[in-house]
């Protein structure tokens, strides 16, 4: 058993590119689904908090969206979420994937957590259950060569491997410090946003390339009902264009009874509860550069 005085508790943060496992890693690590994960990039839009605690210590892991080079406002205001939460983190974790060489858009993170020089550096090498021993030997390599960690650590979160190794080196590396949270929090995050998040998921699954950015979720309303066991919810899902109207929902509304099934599916654990979902299909013409609607959808 460790003393008291010897107890950490502090920020992380996962960056790198899109799509290479950091909202993966952090559910992993929380062991409890807080961020949305998504096999399109760029799906994660806000610094989502989950807690992963252990008899050592208290990692408050904050998941930023994947820094990118910005092309609307939306993606400034993505950038300037990344900037701002990295800003007071006490560890980074630069997250290569095993199964892809490092190229430009990793060269161009790790040079962007210069500006950062309070935070430790840790590089963390993800999915390695997807790449040959020898690959992976070569990519450890290969970021070591990126700058001085703190850690290089391999880890698969989908297989669950090293996720140990990861969480302990990870606390080593926090301020000695008091719990932060109460040890059965996972995460900061309101009820209504992490449903609104898996709602967005559910509708992400399934779509073309293009309609991902154009997706966002509201909920007007959650209701628990005295007189059964149900909580109902009342959601509307943005688009762009009609025409993105007509995908989302599908012939005969197909598409959208089945994205409303798959959401309802994550949500009755979250809640604990059946759940009724209504969701609403509209069209807020042009919202990701639009700042007014911006701020009305949550950003
Ligand atoms: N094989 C394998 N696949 C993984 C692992 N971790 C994540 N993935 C997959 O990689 C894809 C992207 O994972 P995410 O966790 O959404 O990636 P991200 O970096 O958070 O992506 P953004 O939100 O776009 O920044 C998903 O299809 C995951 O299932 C892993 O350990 N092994």
């Amino acid at each position: 058993m460790l003393n008291d005085a010897e107890f950490r508790a502090g920020f992380v943060s996962f960056v790198g590119r899109p799509n290479v496992g950091k909202s993966t890693l952090t559910n992993a690590l929380v062991g409890e689904k807080v961020a949305i994960t998504s096999s399109k990039p760029q799906t994660t839009r806000r610094a989502i908090r989950g807690i992963a605690h252990s008899e050592q210590g208290q990692l408050i892991l904050v998941d930023t969206p994947g820094m990118h080079r910005p092309r609307t406002l939306l993606g400034e205001r993505l950038n300037s979420i990344v900037q701002s939460t990295l800003g007071d983190v006490d560890v980074v974790g630069f997250c290569v994937p095993a199964d892809e060489k490092i190229g430009p858009g990793d060269r161009y993170i790790n040079e962007q957590l210069d500006s950062f020089p309070r935070a430790k550096k840790v590089a963390i090498v993800t999915k390695i259950d997807a790449a040959s021993r020898p690959a992976v030997a070569a990519q450890l390599l290969a970021v070591s060569q990126l700058r001085e960690w703190e850690a290089i650590i391999p880890v698969s979160a989908t297989s669950k491997i090293q996720l140990d190794t990861l969480a302990t080196e990870l606390i080593r590396l926090l301020p000695v410090s008091t719990a932060l949270y109460p040890a059965d929090s996972v995460t900061e995050e309101s009820l209504e946003s992490r449903i609104s998040e898996l709602i967005r998921e559910a509708v992400l699954e399934g779509v073309e390339d293009e309609l991902p950015h154009s997706i966002a979720v509201t909920i007007d309303d959650i209701v628990e009902r005295d007189d059964k066991d149900l909580v109902e919810v009342f959601a509307n899902l943005f688009v762009e264009r009609d025409s993105q109207k007509g995908i989302i929902i599908g012939h005969q509304g197909s598409r959208l009874a089945d994205v409303g099934a798959r959401a309802r599916a994550q949500i009755e654990p979250l809640v604990g509860k059946q759940v009724f979902l209504s969701l609403r299909v509209k069209v807020a013409k042009d919202w990701q550069r639009d700042p007014k609607q911006l701020g009305r959808l949550g950003f």
